[in-house]
């Protein structure tokens, strides 16, 4: 067996099991490896590491024993076509960001997944602000159920969330404000801002905040203003230990840190995006966190 065929290999190590599935799923589909080799380019693997995942992944296939990893799922030979993205405008590298009424440091920015960490984006006080008027109304964490479109529990995320009205309040709107400005995106396209509290041991296991294509659920939640398309985290407060975002196929971990934000887009509701994510575990103490997703178009 080749060496790049075991799953010592480094560079395996970021193979997650939606690649893995989507790349049995282009053989199967017929498409040929030059081309699901140009997709993976695309999505900015180094075609090194991308020729070996191939590899290793659809020799593994060959043997029957990736066949018990590869879930059901919609086959089409194309990716679904990539649209605009909210962005940040960081051409000229700058350290800081003019969010309207307050400067942000930039911490970081990768391209592929997309992700930028921004500091500043809220005060200590605007935080604790927000933490005190989402307090109250606090509810098990609930995701969308692809069948129905409703609400249903999740044992995958064990948080308690929120949501506010867009404007709801001085400080929600202000924060709007700055991540409209941020990102160059129509405050309007701005779902109502989630606000997530995690405790001891809670989290949400690492997911795509796209809706997937083909579900039952998915014509029903693109009408109320298209693809998901941005997400932009706040962090309101500091846990002591663990509560980092964590970016599987990046290898990457966000620190949840009071007052720091971090960005991220995905232009087609696709794994190549790498934009899989997830809330890692509290390990003490517990994680608040504000999140607005951002569609293509007003929300309503
Ligand atoms: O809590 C986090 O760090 C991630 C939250 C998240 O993924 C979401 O709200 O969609
Ligand atoms: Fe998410």
């Amino acid at each position: 067996m080749s060496e790049i065929a075991t799953t010592t290999n480094p560079h395996l190590a970021a193979v997650t099991p939606e690649l893995r599935t989507w790349i049995v799923e282009q053989a199967q589909a017929g498409v040929s490896a030059p081309r699901v080799l140009q997709a993976m380019l695309d999505a900015g693997w180094c075609e090194e590491v991308a020729l070996a995942a191939m590899e290793a992944v659809l020799s593994e296939h060959l043997q029957g024993t990736a066949a018990a990893a590869v879930q059901p799922q919609a086959r089409s030979e194309d990716l679904p076509p990539a649209v605009p993205v909210p962005d940040l405008t960081l051409q000229q590298h700058p350290a800081f960001l003019d969010a309207g009424d307050r400067q942000v440091r930039v911490v970081m920015s990768l391209q592929q997944p997309r992700v930028v960490v921004l500091d500043g984006v809220l005060d200590a006080q605007e935080c604790q602000q927000l933490i005190e008027l989402a307090q109250p109304r606090m509810k098990r964490s609930m995701t969308v159920d692809n069948n129905s479109g409703g609400d249903e529990l999740n044992a995958d995320r064990t948080s308690e969330g929120m949501f506010f009205e867009r404007g709801e309040h001085p400080v929600v709107a202000a924060l709007e404000a700055r991540i409209a400005r941020l990102l160059g995106w129509p405050l309007e396209n701005g779902e109502g801002l989630q606000v997530l509290r995690y405790g001891p041991g809670a989290e949400y296991k690492p997911h795509y905040d796209y809706f997937e294509l083909g579900q039952p659920s998915t014509a029903t939640l693109l009408r109320r203003g298209g693809q998901r398309v941005g997400t932009f985290l706040v962090y309101l407060n500091t846990p002591p230990e663990g509560g980092g975002t964590t970016f599987p196929n990046a290898g990457l971990e966000i620190t949840a840190q009071q007052g720091m934000a971090v960005f991220f887009s995905y232009d087609k509701p696709h794994p190549s995006t790498l934009s899989l994510h997830g809330g890692a575990p509290v390990i003490s103490g517990e994680k608040w966190v504000a999140t607005k997703w951002l569609r293509e178009r007003e929300f309503h």
